[in-house]
């Protein structure tokens, strides 16, 4: 493929080992291939060349082995160019890390140790799509982005959601979506964009949890050349992005209340101006929003502007755990089973009716996404074709999070220690490995949950 043989490429890992045979492997299919094992290094490097691909290490060594040293780069690279193409090198384990990655713009990943074949076909993929791209092709429909966009289920509420996203879809209402992480809430606002007037214009997505006061207002409003020391180009927010189409604000609740008063603004007189400017932009969009945080609660503590609430709930869907309905579980098993199945070039396997019911017994405190990973991770590691209930093994995180939250009192004490091992862990899930938002959650500085992280090997 011509692209390929074009193709400029970076690879920015720790590992020698991985450098040199990742370039062995590239430096026939490509034009150049460029090797770099310090990440401080990589601002400067970008800044002299340009690559049409780069693949990241998500696990330097140098730093903690969180994998949050991975997710720093690579959002400073789509910082420094937000079309760059990211292929992450993840350790095996790390898939829940990884979909994260994609989540904040990675192109894809790879595992390691990887086949040279599934990665050769990711960068003729992740080239193929560039290629696309800048052939004008930006409307990000979700059908383009994600081919699995389809809602499953057969319970009584998830047909309820379907109901509702037929009826509000074709209107131009503000959407709240509420349920908890991983149940299905990005899904509800792509399908919510794609059964309206809306769909062949963009749906841009921005996590707000992401956001800190100082960015919020380049990221959404936009900013003028010269507007501060690093804008060198204007450049559009996200609002402006998602013009004549559908913006969705994941994350909502988590906004302080600083951004809650500048977002509630700009909704109420629908212009954004950005910054370094003087002339309002006309806001066109259709705004769907979601949390995870009890929203209501929030208000009632004064920590959520009521009069924010009602800007963004004109109508609210809100989607069950999926430990509310079990029956969901087989038909959502059966599906994940048949895309990783074909990912992975094997036969689709069936299930042991004892999996299943393990499976239906699991309280599934990461939801949907803790399945489809869990689907995954079996596939990849079972040996026949009928997936046994010992394919499936709950890690201590997410054993740890399905934990009732009750005062429970123990028979025999449990040390201190372990108590505190388990609440970091509680804490980071919730919160999605932000070790932000956890250290603030726990009274913590950064510094101090890295070193709690150390001592309790989490
Ligand atoms: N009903 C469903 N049918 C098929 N796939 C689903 C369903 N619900 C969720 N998924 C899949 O589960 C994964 C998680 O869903 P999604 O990202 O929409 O959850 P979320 O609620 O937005 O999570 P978070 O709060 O963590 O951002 C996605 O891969 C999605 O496609």
């Amino acid at each position: 493929m011509s692209s390929v043989k074009n193709a400029r490429v970076l690879i920015v890992d720790d590992e020698t080992d991985v450098l040199f045979a990742l370039k062995m492997l590239l430096k026939t299919e490509v034009k150049e291939v460029v090797t770099e094992k310090n990440p401080d290094l990589l601002p400067g490097l970008l800044e002299r060349q340009k690559f049409d691909v780069i693949f990241l290490d998500m696990n330097f060594k140098s730093a903690l082995n969180t994998g949050n040293e991975g997710l720093f780069w690579l959002r400073q690279i789509l910082e420094k160019d937000k079309d760059a193409s990211v292929i992450l090198i993840t350790a095996y384990g790390d898939v829940e890390l990884a979909v994260k990655s994609l989540k904040e713009g990675a192109a894809d990943f790879i595992v390691k140790p990887w086949r040279n074949e599934k990665l050769l076909e990711t960068l003729h993929q992740t080239l193929e799509k560039r290629q696309q791209k800048t052939k004008g092709s930006t409307a990000t429909t979700s059908a383009k982005k994600n081919p699995h966009t389809t809602i499953l289920g057969e319970s009584e509420a998830i047909k309820e959601v379907l109901y509702k996203i037929e009826k509000i879809a074709p209107t131009e209402a503000n959407v709240l979506i509420l349920g908890e992480n991983g149940t299905g809430k990005e899904l509800v606002a792509r399908a919510l964009h794609e059964k309206s007037f809306r769909a062949g214009k963009p749906f841009v997505s921005v996590d707000m949890g992401a956001l800190t006061d100082s960015l919020f207002e380049s990221e959404l409003f936009g900013y003028k050349k010269g507007a501060f020391t690093d804008a060198r180009e204007d450049r559009p927010g996200r609002f402006e992005a998602a013009s004549g189409g559908t913006l969705f604000l994941d994350e909502i609740g988590n906004i302080s209340p600083a951004m809650q008063a500048k977002l509630l603004t700009v909704l109420q007189n629908r212009q954004v101006t950005p910054l370094g400017s003087n002339t309002p932009i006309p806001v066109d969009i259709r705004l769907v929003s979601a949390t995870n945080e009890p929203i209501y609660e929030l208000a009632a503590r004064s920590q959520f502007r009521k009069d924010l609430i009602y800007r963004i709930n004109t109508v609210e869907i809100t989607l069950p755990p999926l430990r509310q309905r079990h029956g969901d579980v087989e038909l959502l098993a059966r599906h994940f089973a048949s895309i990783y199945a074909q990912k992975n070039h094997k036969a689709t396997p069936d299930f042991a009716p004892e999996t299943l019911q393990k499976l239906k017994q699991h309280s599934w405190p990461g939801n949907v996404r803790e399945l489809q990973h869990a689907v995954e991770r079996a596939i990849i590691l079972a040996e026949g074709n009928v997936l046994q209930p010992q394919d499936f093994s709950f890690s201590a995180m997410e054993v740890a999070s399905a934990a009732p939250a009750a005062s429970y009192v123990p028979d025999t004490p449990v040390p201190l220690s372990e108590i505190e091992r388990e609440t970091i862990i509680r804490v980071l899930e919730k919160n999605k490995g932000n070790i932000s938002r956890t250290a603030k959650e726990l009274g913590l500085t950064r510094t101090a949950l890295y070193r709690r992280l150390n001592k309790h090997d989490i």
